[in-house]
This record gives C-alpha cells, sequence and structure tokens, in this order.
C-alpha cells in the first residue's frame, strides 16, 4: 500500500503537460476488439485502468505492443474469446463497455455485471435493454451478462431514458456492425463519446452525430484497422487548474483543448481565476483568495460531475458561502467528511453541499474513497497547513497519470510512500 504526504504552502507555478483522456481511452481500447486488423492508438495515459483494459483484452485472447512511451498497438484478429471475467471486471467499472463489441463482433458475449462503486449503484440496465432492442438475447445469471445475437445485431430506433455515458458509448459501437440504421436518441454528448465515434469511423464505421443528442449509425459489415489519438483529458486539465487556483499560483497547461471545458472554465472565472485560453493551453493565474463558486453537476455540457469534489476542496478555503449540488450520482460526497476532518466547514443536506469558505484547513491523515475524491484530497492538502497523509491512493492511480511527479515539477511538495 502507497500513500501521499503533501506538505502545504507551495503556490503551483509553470507548465504541466495534460495526458490522454481516461474516459476516451477505456472506451477505445475496449471497441478496438471491432476490428479485424490492428490498431494503433497514440496518447493513451499510463494509468491503472488502461493496464486493467489491457489485460480484460489479453484475456480475451487480443495481444498487444508498446509502440512508444504512450502508443499501443492491438491486434483483434477475427476470432477471439467473448466472456468478460468478474475478476477484472470489479476493478474497473468500464469493463462493461466490452459489451456491445463482443456481442456484435462474436455474436455473443458474458460480460461480469460490474456492480456499484463507493459514488452510486450504477445500473446497466439502460445498455441491456438498448441490445435487446437490436436484437439481442439477454439473461443476468450468476451475476454475468449472457448475451446471445446468432444472426447479428440488427439497427433500432433507441430512445433512452437517461442520459447515460458508458450507456451510449456500448449502444452506438454495437451498432456500427449491426444490420441497417440504429438510431440513439437521448444521447450523451460527452466529449469522449465524441472521441470514441471519430475512431470508430477512423476504422470504418459510418456514424453521424456523435457531439448532439441523435446519434445516427449505418451498420458495416467489418472494421479494418487504423490508427487514432485519444483526445486530452478534461478532467486532468481541470483538476490542476482548481489545485493552481486554491494555492494562489499561476500554472500553464499544456496539450490540452480548451474549448472541452467551458463550464469548468466559467467557474474558475467566477472563482477569481485569470484564464487566458490558447489553441492546446490553458494558462490560469490567480489574482487573490479564491471566490466560492455554486455547482449544479449535470450531462455535458452543464458542470461535470466528474470535477465536483475538486470544486468542493475548494468552497472549502474560498470566500463565502458556495453550494454544490450533484445529480448524477446518489454517493459522490465521500470526500466531504474527510475535507472536515482537514477543517473544512461543509454541512450535507441530500445532493447539496453547503460550504461555508475561508476555512484554515490543516493537516490530517485522510483516506481516498474514489478517483475525484482522492484528488480533492490532494488539493486540500496543498492547501493546508503541515502534512497531510493520503491514504488509499490506489484510486487516483486509476485515473490520473503520475499525479505526484506533475505536482512536484510545478513546486508543490508531494511524495509517495509506502506504508
Ligand atoms: C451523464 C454523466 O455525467 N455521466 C458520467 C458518468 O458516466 P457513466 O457512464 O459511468 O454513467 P452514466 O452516464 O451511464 O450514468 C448517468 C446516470 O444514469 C443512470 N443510469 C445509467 C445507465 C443505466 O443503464 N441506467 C441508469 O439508471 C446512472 O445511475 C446515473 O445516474 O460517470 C463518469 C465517471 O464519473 C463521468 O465521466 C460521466 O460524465
Ligand atoms: C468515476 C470515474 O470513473 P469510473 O466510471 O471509471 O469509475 C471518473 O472518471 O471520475
Amino acid at each position: 500500500m502507497e500513500k501521499f504526504i503533501v506538505k502545504g504552502g507551495a503556490k503551483l507555478s509553470g507548465d504541466v503537460r495534460i495526458s490522454g483522456a481516461k474516459n476516451a481511452a477505456l472506451p477505445i481500447l475496449l471497441s478496438s476488439l471491432l476490428a479485424d486488423e490492428p490498431v494503433t492508438l497514440h496518447n493513451v495515459p499510463r494509468l491503472q485502468d488502461v493496464k486493467t483494459s489491457l489485460k480484460l483484452l489479453a484475456q480475451l485472447g487480443i495481444p498487444h505492443s508498446r509502440e512508444g512511451q504512450d502508443s499501443y498497438k492491438i491486434h483483434p484478429g477475427v476470432k477471439h474469446g467473448h466472456v468478460a471475467e468478474y475478476e477484472l471486471v470489479k476493478t474497473m467499472r468500464a469493463s462493461v463497455l466490452v459489451l456491445g463489441p463482443l456481442l456484435a463482433k462474436c455474436g455473443e458475449a458474458e460480460v461480469s455485471l460490474p456492480g456499484g462503486c463507493a459514488i452510486g449503484a450504477r445500473p446497466v440496465n439502460l445498455h441491456i435493454e438498448g441490445l435487446r432492442q437490436m436484437g439481442a438475447e439477454i439473461s443476468v445469471e450468476q451475476g454475468y451478462i449472457k448475451a446471445k445475437a446468432p444472426n447479428g445485431l440488427q439497427g433500432a430506433h433507441l430512445i433512452l431514458d437517461l442520459v447515460s455515458v458508458t450507456g451510449t458509448e456500448n449502444l452506438m459501437a454495437a451498432a456500427t456492425l449491426a444490420k441497417g440504421e440504429t438510431i440513439i436518441e437521448n444521447a450523451a454528448r460527452e466529449p469522449e463519446v465524441v472521441d470514441l465515434a471519430n475512431f470508430l469511423n477512423t476504422l470504418g464505421a459510418d456514424i453521424r452525430g456523435a457531439g448532439t443528442d441523435t446519434i445516427r449509425i449505418q451498420g458495416v459489415s467489418r472494421l479494418h484497422g487504423g490508427e487514432y489519438r485519444v483526445m486530452p483529458d478534461r478532467i486532468e486539465t481541470g483538476t490542476f487548474l482548481v489545485a493552481a487556483l486554491a494555492t494562489g499560483g499561476h500554472i500553464r497547461c499544456t496539450h490540452t483543448d480548451p474549448s472541452l471545458l467551458d463550464a469548468v472554465l466559467k467557474k474558475l472565472s467566477d472563482a477569481g481565476a485569470d484564464i487566458t485560453r490558447g489553441e492546446t493551453t490553458i494558462e490560469l493565474r490567480s489574482t487573490g483568495t479564491p471566490r466560492s463558486v455554486n455547482i449544479v453537476t449535470a450531462p455535458h455540457p452543464a458542470f461535470p460531475t466528474d470535477m465536483q469534489a475538486q470544486f468542493t476542496a475548494l468552497n472549502a478555503i474560498a470566500e463565502g458561502t458556495g453550494w454544490v449540488r450533484e445529480t448524477i450520482f446518489e454517493n459522490r460526497f465521500m470526500h466531504v467528511p474527510e475535507l472536515k476532518r482537514m477543517g473544512a466547514d461543509i454541512d450535507l443536506d441530500g445532493n447539496t453541499a453547503i460550504c461555508r469558505g475561508a476555512a484554515e484547513l490543516s493537516g490530517a491523515q485522510v483516506m481516498c474513497t474514489d478517483l475525484r475524491a482522492s484528488a480533492s484530497l490532494v488539493i486540500a492538502g496543498l492547501v493546508a497547513k503541515g502534512e497531510t497523509e493520503v491514504e488509499r491512493i490506489y484510486h487516483i492511480d486509476r485515473g490520473y497519470e503520475k499525479i505526484e511527479e506533475k505536482l512536484t515539477a510545478l513546486g508543490a511538495n508531494i511524495q509517495r510512500v509506502s506504508m
């Protein structure tokens, strides 16, 4: 087990290179099994979840080779296995994204139900219902989704009850090899959905409308190989920007895309940051003590749930009272009791955290409960007086590439130590 020791007080300053997006890389890696020929992916972040995805592909009989620092070649071939086992799936919810591709390509799939996690129940009923409408026979037995479509999937008109990012991705990927046209209405508009669509189109898929709430997919008979560069991580970008503002710093995120972060940049400006957008850079300069902001999480293009915890930490030290309302997940406030241990003044009222700011945080032993909660504790540690020990950092390693090295290069005092 490892932990971070963070000594607060340093103002972040300098350039930080943003990695490829976890939430785009995982669906892209898992959908690459749809191709009959090798697929080369660039800008793949070096994360625990990427390792898990590669392991899952290997279990299906799909090997990969490393092609340099952040590139991988996946070799799916025409035939491979169709079972995704619990032991891997339980460690990464995104594993369920093999369901649609496997069913479309192999005519059958057995994928362990991912189950809930610290932030909520995270059901997959919309994925299952959509695939049924496309002609699949699906049952849930002994914790596995067992799906069959011996004669292939059929195009269908799908209207999703809720905006679901992984649901849209699973169904869109499955539809690439279905017979005829599939229309997905009330589709998620997240940039990662667009990245997956662009990737699949590179392999010969025919997907239009990704990024809007109606996606049309004309099925094709096969997908060929290809090469693709994963989009930058908008949540990693936002996390570094919040850390910079919280510490009163001045940083520039490079290799990113400001157009992916409109809602987040707006809130950072409201909080008092001076933001300069370049083509692939975002510069943030603090202009004094940050001001509290009110936030409601909602599907893209509204404020992302994956940035909620980081802004809760920012509100804890900002001037004034701000509230944070979480509308996507039923239990995404596990960071609040930990922040309170550091002196934050936050009350929870249902799905809303009311943060009375200007807290003088002090270092404490705190525990990560999920990925973005972990990021909020690191941010709090960077600001707190004294030393913060952040435990269970395997959560943070799922989704942030070398976060302590990137923070250290910006002047932070953070160390990874074995317990
Ligand atoms: C809309 C949204 O912001 N989705 C976030 C969600 O994606 P993720 O794909 O994990 O979650 P979904 O978008 O599928 O879920 C959105 C909502 O729909 C519900 N639901 C989903 C699928 C289903 O079959 N049945 C069902 O009821 C969920 O419980 C949730 O309340 O978590 C990711 C990781 O934190 C974020 O990057 C995504 O931005
Ligand atoms: C919760 C997250 O990811 P996952 O859906 O993989 O758990 C996240 O990216 O914030």
